[in-house]
């Protein structure tokens, strides 16, 4: 987040906010290590009105001139008979905030799953700044740079909010569970664990949720739990973030919260790719639109585009655009 913040080979050395699976092993940490990383309460700073600045003031490096972040080309991916994606090609624009939209069983999740390393391709490439990753782990994929967003899961939800955070970027707490131990590099693990904290906090003040620092987060609302699952890919220090409907389920209020800290991140040069099933959402928001049906695009164009092609209207049966 912050423009100080550790470099991303070992902010995210590990499966971050890519993997909630591992992410909640405490075994990766080490109680001592755990502890040491968690328990900050006689930290927490003074609110900060800098802070929601400080946290905006990232600026990703963005991907070699000319080079899209994302490109996805010839996708397949097969599950048995099923042919869920079916030669998917498109390119996401840098800095971009763009809409993956289809029908039911369009094979939006199964493409997400693919290009974050989730699923194996049955075929074709994912480039992320260029570089083939195809078939890469998810951890591998986010310590690229691109991430997304998951559910809390059961395990992180009987943890605080703030460990919640720190633990995203779990593979820097890995390293230096190790380092602890080693003499004469113990000052460096303080100040990286007091790094990660501050920039713990300024990501909480930044999603205004630090008010919720202490609680559980499986005590908090579904809104407030989508907003602590974008603070958590954020801790990861990414270039781009995918959001599978990210405000299902989400109030009015922090869903236009939710978007704000969206677009601030965009202008900022984050790039975003957002599957979201209401259309006004996508319509709004979204400077582009890539329109899957049976496991391919379709269409792709502004909101505007997408909204009168009669291959689109046909493909949504008449549904409202
Ligand atoms: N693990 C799986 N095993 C078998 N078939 C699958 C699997 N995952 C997805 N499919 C099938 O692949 C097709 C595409 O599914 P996918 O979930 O990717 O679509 P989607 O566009 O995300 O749909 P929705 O909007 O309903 O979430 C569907 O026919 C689905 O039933």
């Amino acid at each position: 987040m912050s423009s100080d913040a550790p470099d991303r080979s070992d902010a995210a050395d590990g499966d971050a906010a890519a993997d909630p699976g591992d992410a909640t092993d405490p075994g990766d940490l080490g109680a001592a290590e755990a502890v040491a990383a968690t328990d900050g309460a006689e930290d927490e700073p003074e609110a900060n009105d800098s802070a929601v600045e400080e946290a905006a003031k990232h600026v990703p490096s963005g991907s070699p001139s000319g080079t899209p972040p994302l490109r996805v080309e010839g996708l397949v991916k097969r599950f048995g008979g099923v042919t869920a994606v079916d030669g998917a090609s498109f390119e996401v624009e840098s800095g971009s905030l763009t809409g993956l939209i289809g029908p039911n069983g369009a094979g939006k999740s199964t493409t997400f799953n693919c290009i974050t390393g989730v699923h194996e391709p049955t075929a074709g490439k994912v480039y992320f700044e260029g570089e083939d990753v195809t078939g890469l782990k998810p951890y591998q994929i986010a310590r690229k740079g691109m991430v997304r967003t998951f559910q809390i899961a059961r395990e992180l939800g009987e943890m605080t909010v703030l460990e919640n955070l720190m633990l995203a970027p779990q593979g820097q707490l890995g390293e230096s569970a190790i380092r602890a131990v080693t003499p004469g590099l113990r000052g460096a693990v303080v100040e990286e664990e007091t790094e990660l904290r501050e920039r713990a906090w300024e990501t909480l003040e930044f999603f205004e949720i630090d008010h919720l620092a202490h609680e559980h987060a499986g005590n908090l609302s579904g809104g407030q739990r989508k907003l602590l699952e974008m603070a958590r890919a954020l801790m990861t220090d990414p270039e781009m973030v995918l959001l599978d409907e990210p405000l299902a389920g989400v109030n009015p209020t922090l869903e236009e919260k939710l978007l704000d800290r969206i677009h601030d991140l965009r202008a900022d040069g984050y790039t975003f790719l957002l599957v979201e099933h209401d259309m006004d959402i996508i319509m709004e928001n979204c400077e582009r639109v890539i329109v899957m049906h049976q496991g391919s695009v379709l269409a792709e164009g502004t909101g505007d585009e997408i909204r009168n092609d009669e291959r689109v209207i046909e493909a949504y049966l008449g549904e409202d655009l």
